[in-house]
């Protein structure tokens, strides 16, 4: 991968994390003494090409300043905004496109991304010139099913999983372009759960990268364990 360029990564960490059902937002839970924020931040400014990170973090936040991360050189401050999408616009209002091009987005939720899976993401769309985001295939067999009274649920019918994929992060666009796409997005109340849905409102064209599984997200209590278990894996290789 010939890149004699660099990279600023915006971390959208304003969430509340409800389905954690924890006393903190999740990003602040803790593996191996750390934050799961740091973990993520940390990883990202490890990867070479990665030199900023923008971190978009909730107006009431009162964990940050003491997550070890507060005084970074490298970390930039955002306010975060009610939607996940609006505060990756918060981040994306302070990259400069001259100077950042690309920029990568990655949910402070994901501590367990590899750098060979950021290293493929960032070789193959500046390789073929084209956006892209990291995604694993689904595996199971996939149900659409309709709520029904008293939790219970049916299934409607079977969802083909050829080419059915997981978007993970980080998602990697041209700054002016997935600016473009996200407000132009915002302005049509397009429902916009990931950078790739507003690129593909836009028309523009999105790789998906092949990347591993144990890049999960952190969303429901039975994930913690999962992630530490993901992260200490990756300390012993
Ligand atoms: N208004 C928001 C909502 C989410 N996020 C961030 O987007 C990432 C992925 O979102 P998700 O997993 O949905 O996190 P939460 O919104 O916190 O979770 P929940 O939906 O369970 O409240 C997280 O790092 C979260 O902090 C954000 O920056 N701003
Ligand atoms: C961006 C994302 O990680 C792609 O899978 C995901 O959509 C973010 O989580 P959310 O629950 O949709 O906010």
């Amino acid at each position: 991968m010939d890149i004699n360029q660099h990279f600023i990564a915006i971390v959208p960490a304003a969430g509340v994390g409800k389905r954690m059902q924890a006393n903190c937002p999740k990003q602040y839970l803790h593996i191996n003494k750390q934050t799961i924020l740091y973990h993520t931040v940390t990883k990202l400014l490890s990867h070479p090409l990665i030199t900023k990170v923008i971190i978009a973090l909730g107006e009431n936040d009162q964990y940050f300043s003491t997550s070890g991360l507060a005084n970074h050189k490298d970390i930039i401050r955002v306010n975060g905004g009610a939607e996940r999408v609006d505060s990756v616009l918060s981040g994306l209002k302070v990259v400069d496109s001259h100077i950042n091009p690309w920029v990568l987005v990655h949910d402070a939720a994901r501590p367990c991304v590899s750098l060979e899976d950021i290293d493929k993401l960032i070789s193959q769309c500046l390789d073929t010139n084209c956006g892209g985001i990291l995604a694993s295939p689904v595996r199971d067999t996939m149900k659409r099913g309709t709520f029904l009274q008293d939790g219970l649920s049916r299934i409607d019918n079977t969802v083909e999983r050829e080419q059915l994929w997981h978007a993970l992060t980080p998602q990697l666009y041209k700054t002016d372009e997935l600016t473009f796409a996200i407000e132009q997005a915002l302005s049509k109340a397009l429902k916009i759960t990931d950078e790739a849905s507003a690129i593909e409102f836009a028309k523009l064209p999105s790789l998906l990268v092949l990347g591993s599984s144990e890049n999960i997200k952190i969303t429901n209590p039975d994930d913690l364990a999962l992630a530490e278990f993901y992260l200490n894996k990756q300390l012993v290789k």
